[in-house]
Formats: C-alpha cells, structure tokens, sequence
C-alpha cells in the first residue's frame, strides 16, 4: 500500500467495497480524503521521457470466475482488493514533529485532510544515485502500476548485464511532499538491496535519479501478480497448492525477520511470479512500506493494507509477528476464498481484525485438514505473542515436509534466550519442568533451531555458536536492525555451554503454550516435576522482585495466592506466574 497524495473528489474509488448490484459502499466515518482513486495517481504529463501509460481498466481485477464465485460466502468472496484509505501512514511522527505530542495522541485516530497540503520546506531530495539511467537502459512498456510510482519493462544498453530484460520502478520526486516520504523511499531502496538474493525475494539491480524521479531497477517478474492468479482460479486453491505458496512466502518472511526488516505491506498483490509457469517461482516486491526493527524495539505506526492488517498494528505497539499475521490472511484467502475479516467499510474492517474470530465452519474448511485449520489459526491468533513465527510455521506439521529449503533460524529464540539466562534459578528451573511437557511439534521445531546453531561435539552451544550463526546468515540490514548488539545481551553465555535440554526451557514461548488446548494438563505436570526438584521456600519480597513488582503495589495481598502457606514454598499459581516472569512492563520500569 503507498500514499496517494493527488485530490481527487469527483470519481468514484474503483477499489471501494460494493454490495450485491456492484455499487460501491462507502463509509460515512471515513473522511474523504481516504477515498483512493488509482486514477487520480496516473501521472497527469509525465515528465519521465519513457512512460508510456497503458489504457486503465475500468476494473483492474474482474471476477474471472463468477460461477465458482457464486458458491461461496457473499460479501466477504475474494473478489477485487480495495486498497484501503491507507493513508494513516506514520501520521503518528508526522503529527508529533508538527504539532507536539499531545495533539499527535488526541488526533492519532483520524487522518488529517490537509495532511498532502504540507508546505514544502526545502526538502533535499538528492539520494545519491546515479544519475546515469538513461545511458545504462533503454526503458519500455509499462507492467504494473501502484499508488506511489509505475513500473516499466527495461534493457540494460551496456556493461555486463547488457541485453538482460529488468523492471524499473519510476518513482516521481513530486510526490515526495514530507521528510518523511523521502526517507521511505530511501530506505525502500536500502532494504532491497540488503536483502537481495534470497531466492523469494525479487533480486535488486541498481538505483538511479533525476530531477524527477528515482528509479529502481530490479529483476523483471513476467508471472504477474499472487493476487491474479488466485482471482484466475475463482479463489480456492487446494491445499498441496497452497502449500507451495505458503512455503515461498514464509521463507522469505522469515529470512526478513531474521535480518530485523519487517515488510508491513505483505498481501497477494506485493508476491509476483518470475512467470507463467504453473512452478513459477515467488518474489516479494514493494518494500516501499518496510523498515527495520530492533530485537526489542516496538514499532508504532499504522501501515498497511486493511484486510491484512494485524490487530496490535491498530493498537500501534507491533514488530515482525504483524507480518504472519498477514500471511495468516493470505493462508486463509488461499484455503477458502474468502477474506477472514470482511466488512463493508475499512472501519467494520478494523473491528472485524480486532474482534471477531475468523469462520472455519462454512464450507469448505470442515473437509479441509485439521492441519491446514490448526496452521491458519495459529497465524492469526489475536495475541502477536502466542502466533507462531515464520520460521516456526515453516515446521508446522501441515508444511514442514514440502518445504524443501533449509528452515531459516528464527530470530525470536534470542529474544526468549536473552529473558531465560536473565532470570534466577527458580525460575529456571520452572521453565525446565515446563519444557519437559513440550508437544512432539514443539520439540522438533526446537531440534531444528538447536541444530542451526551447530553444536559442539558434546552436543551443547556456546555464545560463539550464536554469534556464527549469525554470522553465517547476516547481510547488511543487520547493522540497522542491530542484531549483533543484541548478542551483547547474551554475554552470561560466554562462560558457559547450554545443552538442548536447557535450550529448550531458554527458548520456549510460555505464551505459546497457553494457546494450547492442553495448557493446563501440561502446567500441572511441569509443577509436580518442579515440586519434585525445583521447588523451594521464597520470601515474599524476594518473589515480588523476581516478577519485577514495584514496590509500591501491595506486594503482600498481590503475592499473597503464590505462596503455599504450609510451607513457604510456590503454589500452582506462585509457579504459573514465575513461569511468565517479569512482565515487560515491569521490566521498563527495573531499567
Ligand atoms: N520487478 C517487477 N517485475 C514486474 N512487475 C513489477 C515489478 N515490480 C513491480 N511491478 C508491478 O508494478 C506494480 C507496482 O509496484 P509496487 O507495488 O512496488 O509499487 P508501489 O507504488 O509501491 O505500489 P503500492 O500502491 O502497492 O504501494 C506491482 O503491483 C507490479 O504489478
Ligand atoms: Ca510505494
Ligand atoms: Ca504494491
Ligand atoms: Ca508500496
């Protein structure tokens, strides 16, 4: 999704949701400025010498298959994208610098109308690129076209990729209207090319400038959109097919992760296929919403598109974990057809992603495998905590055996590691007893984590185990995302070895393991492990600081349910609460 920054009033949004006759439906609580028209975004003259604009379809994704279209869900049918008023982009910042923070949160629910009319104060829209584009590539046709630029077939003229056919993305400097539209353009092209070279991602070549324009030349994909080839089939994919495509996605999203880049923009339309072929590969495209993300850092501005958006983006506290849930809704429109979260204006869109739990009732989920229904769920769970990872998902029992890469490392055990070698021994040990009652899924995905870090010969890691295999993975979006800083947090490590069956009470998800059905059955074996070597008697001061508690609350009647009378020792509930820890809002206020 990008910014439309053109006023456009008097047509109406192709994109707009419609009802049975095909009118659009619009929202009375949106504002108007929210109402997106592809058109007003063609460039009127275009200054780029080479465009040539291609007729605009009336409607730019037809119903290609009506008759199968007819046999599901009405309304909420995978029919045609309407790329949502998107443009609630970072007016979080954008409100603070300009008005002062109290303002930005009283208005952070409603985008301002005059937000494009921002006076240009000398912006420095100078990259730094080069500016040799029209003697390197003969520019063609034009193959796609979004809210922010027009993408158009190209040739290299000369050196040593001349003949080879690219794509080059035009993205007009006159719609770079804030600092902050620039810097996204910037870093647009920064992710890229750090992270070009996974085979899922679409390979960058170079970035040009002009006076006009900025220009990014990229693999040329001929296979079209996701999207097309879903609305081609009249939605429904079976599940070995999905599965290719899911596959792909996760792979690439979780080599994102890993290098601290989320993408905040990932739906049908931003996957393309390098061409026809029924096996065409996949590619990620449009980083252009994308930014990087420290191990600990939450990100606060609301991006995206809003059938895939996650529930935590809406309550602007998110990181890497928004971007499965998109791929959640993507793995849902795959299976069925039809959107999870569907209403008639972006606002009934939003509760629906806050509130309401996707249906697997209708047809045709109950003859769908219970695999492929646990693997959608566990995406979209609500709770960004207890969603599974990229990575983790690429071990879900429903895919782990067509995925035929190597499962990347997942950037999230750190994070759980780094919380694990922090806490006391009695927490520890907790955690210990706990891992003893992992699911066969989880411990396998374990297995595969553990064996990523290569191991020594006697079977445990040490921190230089970590740190090469970071290394062994790193491209240059780390240094932004400070990966390797976050290693510094897990010093304790350097005097010591962890085996696996440490590993696995230092990086399992307690949150995780609450989502399960058999949560309690597995609390309740984890506590009499734990009564049987762990449990000790604590005092109640040293309980409330262990979980972090301040010392203002009163720490006696709080505490109070957690210690066994009798003995001064945990109780089931002591255990379930030291279990989770210091909660992160108690950690901020330790710091
Ligand atoms: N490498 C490529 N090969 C072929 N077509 C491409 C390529 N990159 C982009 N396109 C086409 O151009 C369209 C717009 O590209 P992109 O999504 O990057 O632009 P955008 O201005 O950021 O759009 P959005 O409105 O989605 O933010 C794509 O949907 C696709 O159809
Ligand atoms: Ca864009
Ligand atoms: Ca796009
Ligand atoms: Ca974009």
């Amino acid at each position: 999704m990008g910014i439309c920054t053109s006023k456009q009033r008097a047509r109406p949004n192709p994109y707009a949701p419609r009802d049975e006759n095909g009118q659009p439906q619009l929202d009375p609580g949106v504002s108007e400025p929210n109402l997106l028209n592809l058109e007003s975004c063609v460039p009127q003259s275009p200054s780029f010498p080479f465009y040539s604009p291609s007729p605009s379809p009336a409607n730019p994704y037809p119903i290609k298959s009506p008759a199968a279209a007819a046999a599901s869900t009405p309304h909420r049918l995978f029919r045609r994208p309407f790329p949502p008023p998107s443009p609630a982009k970072h007016i979080k910042a954008f409100l603070a610098r300009r008005q002062g923070k109290k303002k930005a949160a009283a208005a952070s629910a409603s985008i301002p109308e005059d937000r494009e009319e921002e006076e240009e104060v000398e912006l420095d829209k100078r990259f730094g690129f080069s500016k040799e584009m029209t003697s390197r590539l003969e520019v063609g046709q034009e193959v796609g076209r979004g809210h922010f630029g027009y993408t158009c077939r190209a040739r290299f003229k000369k050196g040593d990729l001349k003949g080879q056919q690219v794509a080059v993305k035009v993205i007009p400097k006159a719609k770079m209207t804030t600092a902050i539209a620039i810097e996204d353009v910037r870093r647009e092209v920064k992710i890229l090319r750090a992270l070009s070279g996974h085979s899922n991602l679409v390979q960058f070549y170079d970035a040009f400038e002009d006076h006009d324009n900025v220009y990014i030349v990229m693999e040329l994909c001929e296979g079209g959109e996701l999207l097309d080839r879903i609305l081609s089939r009249g939605g429904k994919y079976s599940e070995e097919d999905a599965k290719t495509v899911m596959v792909q996605i996760l792979n690439v999203v979780a080599f994102c992760h890993l290098q601290g880049v989320v993408h905040r923009d990932l739906k049908p339309e931003n996957f393309l296929y390098t061409s026809n072929d029924d096996n065409s590969q996949l590619k990620a495209i449009d980083f252009g919403l994308s930014d990087f993300v420290r191990p600990d850092e939450k990100l606060n501005d609301i991006v995206g598109s809003a059938y895939y958006v996650a529930p935590e983006v809406l309550h602007r506290s998110y990181s890497t974990e928004a971007d499965v849930w998109s791929i959640g809704v993507i793995a849902y429109i795959l299976l069925c057809g039809s959107r999870p979260f569907w209403a008639r204006t972006e606002s009934g869109i939003f509760r629906a992603v806050l509130k309401a739990e996707p249906s697997f009732d209708e047809p045709p989920w109950p003859s769908l495998s219970s695999e492929a229904k646990d693997f959608v769920k566990r995406l979209l769970n609500k709770d960004p905590r207890r969603r599974m990872t990229a990575s983790q998902a690429l071990s879900h029992p429903w895919i782990r055996n067509c995925s035929g890469t190597k499962l990347p490392l997942d950037i999230s055990i750190f994070r759980l590691m780094k919380s694990y070698m922090r806490s006391s021994s009695l927490r520890k040990a907790a955690l210990m007893a706990l891992a003893k009652t992992s699911t066969p899924d989880a411990l396998f995905y374990l297995r595969l984590q553990f064996a990523l870090l290569e191991p020594n010969k006697d079977g445990s890691i040490t921190l230089e185990n970590i740190r090469m295999a970071l290394m062994r993975n790193s491209t240059d979006a780390m240094k932004d995302s400070r990966i390797h800083d976050y290693l510094t947090s897990l010093t304790v490590l350097q005097y010591r070895r962890m085996d696996f069956e440490e590993f696995c009470a230092a990086a399992l998800s307690v949150h995780q393991m609450e989502a399960l059905d058999r949560w309690e059955h597995c609390a309740r074996c984890a506590y009499e492990m734990f009564e049987k070597d762990g449990n000790r008697a604590i005092m109640i001061d040293e309980l409330a600081s262990e979980l972090g508690l301040s010392p203002s609350v009163p720490v006696h009647a709080v505490v109070h349910d957690w210690i066994r009378h009798t003995d001064g020792k945990l109780s089931f509930l002591g255990f379930v609460k030291m279990l989770h820890g210091v909660s992160s809002r108690n950690v901020a206020k330790l710091q």
